[in-house]
């Protein structure tokens, strides 16, 4: 297999940064450009410089986004990662399209189907609605259909993973009733990115919900588990990981028995999803590409409670995008995420990459 020339713009930031570190020991590709915003503090700096995590493994310096580094690097490219603002995205992922360059793409910018729920969830008309119905929703573990072919992949955002990898299965099997699904999430606060924001800032932050009823990622879950759901967000006052449990209630004929068999057919197969025993907790899956589920039935009441924990910058961006450019090149999806030693490769204080 050839290997694939890649850049990724966002290369500073909390989602870009883990991009970086998993797509340098990425034995198909070869990392061309780090780039940042066109005016950007970062340009020139040393990548490792802004995260210090890499020094060693990736000092490249950085590079201010322009339309002349587009039009020198877009011939020699085969893969570009957006992890920008929506808008930056949906404005030049149709370019690199136009180009041959496949796009994956971990802002929101073509997670929903309907265009005009941009303008009220982001703040701005979407202007590709072709490009809307193109993009491949890079759930992972449900990209079952060859996707060798597909050119611009739209990565869920953090919540919409977790909830959606408790949901799909129920939905698959049609298992759920048609009545209330409550989506509680808990994020740790890298999810609101790296610019500085009073609050996000260390003493501000407390344990509370956020945005109630009006989440941007409300309507990201229910289109894509296909049911209405409610959706109540909490910023919680850890660094990264987010756990979502989901509670709803299933038909009356379901047993504890299906519900098994549902999970199982789901992901027994899936290495990077993790059918737990007891409930999940963050602290075993941050700087980890894991997904950790766990579930309890009632069956007198027929309520279902799922729960599942990642890292809102690995499985909820990162890693997954990984494992999409994998299954892109028709390989495994967890290629080069699963290491014998994931904690060497992750390890905060920059010990070498295995
Ligand atoms: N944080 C999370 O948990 C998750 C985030 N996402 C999505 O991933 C994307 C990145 O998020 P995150 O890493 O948290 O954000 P950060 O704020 O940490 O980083 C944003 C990056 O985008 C760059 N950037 C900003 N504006 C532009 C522009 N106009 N042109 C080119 N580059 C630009 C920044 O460069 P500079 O340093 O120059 O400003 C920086 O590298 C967002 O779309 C977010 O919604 C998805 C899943 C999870
Ligand atoms: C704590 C926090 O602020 N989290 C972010 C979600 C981050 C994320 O993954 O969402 P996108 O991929 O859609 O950006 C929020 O609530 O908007």
């Amino acid at each position: 297999m050839s290997v694939s020339k890649v850049a990724i713009i966002g290369a500073s930031g909390y989602v870009g940064a883990e991009l970086v570190g998993l797509l340098t020991r990425h034995p198909y590709v070869s990392l061309r450009d780090l780039v940042v915003s066109e005016h950007s503090d970062s340009d020139a700096r040393p990548f490792s410089e802004l995260h210090a995590r890499w020094q060693g493994i990736c000092d490249v310096p950085l590079q201010s986004f322009s339309r002349q580094w587009f039009d020198s690097a877009v011939v020699d490219l085969d893969a570009v990662f957006l992890a920008t603002p929506h808008e930056f995205a949906a404005t030049w992922a149709g370019e690199f399209l136009v180009h041959g360059v496949k796009v994956f793409d971990l802002s929101a910018a073509f997670r929903l189907n309907s265009p005009d729920l941009y303008i009220n969830h982001y703040g701005f008309e979407h202007q590709y609605p072709k490009l809307l119905k193109e993009a491949c929703y890079g759930l992972a573990e449900w990209l079952h259909e060859d996707v060798t072919e597909q050119t611009l992949f739209a990565l869920p955002g953090c919540y919409p993973t977790a909830s959606l990898l408790a949901l799909k299965p129920l939905a698959h099997c049609q298992l759920n009733q048609s009545g209330l699904i409550v989506v509680n999430g808990t994020s740790g606060v890298s999810g609101a990115g790296r610019n500085a924001n009073l609050a996000t800032s260390f003493n501000e932050v407390s344990l509370r919900p956020y945005q109630i009823l009006q989440h941007r990622h409300q309507p990201e879950i229910s289109q894509e588990a296909g049911a209405p759901v409610v959706f109540n967000p909490h910023l919680a006052p850890f660094k990264r990981g987010l756990l979502a449990t989901v509670t709803l209630q299933l038909k009356s004929h379901v047993s504890e028995q299906d519900v098994t068999q549902a999970y199982a057919n789901a992901y027994d197969k899936t290495p990077l999803v993790r059918l737990k025993k007891q409930w999940p907790q963050i602290d075993d899956v941050t700087f980890t590409p894991f997904a950790d589920l766990h579930w309890q039935f009632d069956d007198l009441s027929k309520t279902l409670v799922v729960c599942v924990a990642i890292d809102n910058l690995l499985k909820g961006a990162a890693s997954q995008a990984v494992q999409c450019f994998n299954l892109s090149l028709g390989l495994p999806s967890e290629f080069s995420l699963i290491t014998d030693n994931w904690q060497a490769v992750t390890d905060p204080k920059g010990v070498a990459l295995a």
